[in-house]
């Protein structure tokens, strides 16, 4: 094991738990201002979730509250049931009064890109499900423009037979570079919840309408669900490094 010099650790540890708690603070104000007693809410994915989930579930224990949750992931899924929070599902809740997320980025337009964890399909299907998305994030999320902070591109799902012909049609299409995302602690791609693939397209241009290159992505054959998520979000609380939240609408 490569050891890592006392002063080097504890630099490390300060940058991860300001980190965590700045998607602490984001998480709790969020479910604090938006979620009520009978509210049906979904449940989105990634570390800043665990956060929201943590804090419903305070909730309904201190408060009595009456909740019914959504997972937009397995991850989510397994949250809400670890937390021992009602879950339910579209077929029986096809309306929600509230999803609450995180994002990889947020644009000065709420133009987010979302799918780093992979679990965009099922987070946009849940999101269009509901009266309001609100996004958590840490300050890191923050941006002016997509692609200033988050370097990893931006996430799509594709049905796996097509997987090359599709990159070829963005690379052609839009310039950048596109690539298969591989699994860390399995050999091949990552396999999404929905048995798909995901393709980050990188080194894009940021002065796009991204409202128009989301439609032409929809629109190649095989494109199941893009990370772009345009116009749904309607909120966003950034947790700050000094224990502050700032919104944006
Ligand atoms: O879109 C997502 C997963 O598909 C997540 O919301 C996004 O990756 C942010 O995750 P984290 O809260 O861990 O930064």
């Amino acid at each position: 094991m490569k050891l890592v010099p006392l002063f080097m650790r504890s630099r490390l540890f300060a940058t991860m738990s300001a980190l965590d708690s700045a998607k602490k603070s984001a998480a709790i104000k969020a479910v604090d201002l938006h979620v009520q007693n009978n509210t049906v809410v979904g449940v989105g994915s990634g570390s800043t979730v665990v956060y929201a989930v943590e804090r419903l579930a305070e909730r309904v224990k201190s408060e009595k509250l009456n909740i019914q949750c959504i997972p937009t992931s397995f991850q989510a899924r397994q949250l809400i049931i670890q937390h021992r929070l009602p879950i339910t599902d579209l077929e029986v809740n096809p309306k929600l009064d509230v999803c609450i997320d995180g994002a990889d980025e947020v644009d000065c337009n709420l133009t987010l890109i979302k799918g780093g964890g992979g679990c965009l399909l099922q987070e946009k299907i849940v999101a269009s499900c509901s009266k309001e998305l609100i996004i958590i994030a840490d300050y890191t999320k923050n941006s002016q423009k997509l692609g200033d902070q988050y370097k990893k591109g931006i996430p799509i799902e594709v049905v796996p037979m097509a997987y090359v012909p599709i990159k070829t049609q963005i690379e052609n299409l839009f310039g950048g570079t596109v690539e298969l995302r591989m699994a860390k602690a399995k050999a091949g791609p990552v396999v999404t919840d929905n048995g798909n693939f995901i393709l980050d397209w990188k080194n894009f241009q940021q002065d796009y309408d991204w409202e128009d290159v989301n439609k032409k992505l929809s629109l190649i054959p095989g494109v199941v669900e893009t990370g772009l998520f345009i116009k749904i979000a309607k909120k966003a609380y950034f947790g700050l490094a000094d224990g502050s939240v700032k919104e944006q609408v």
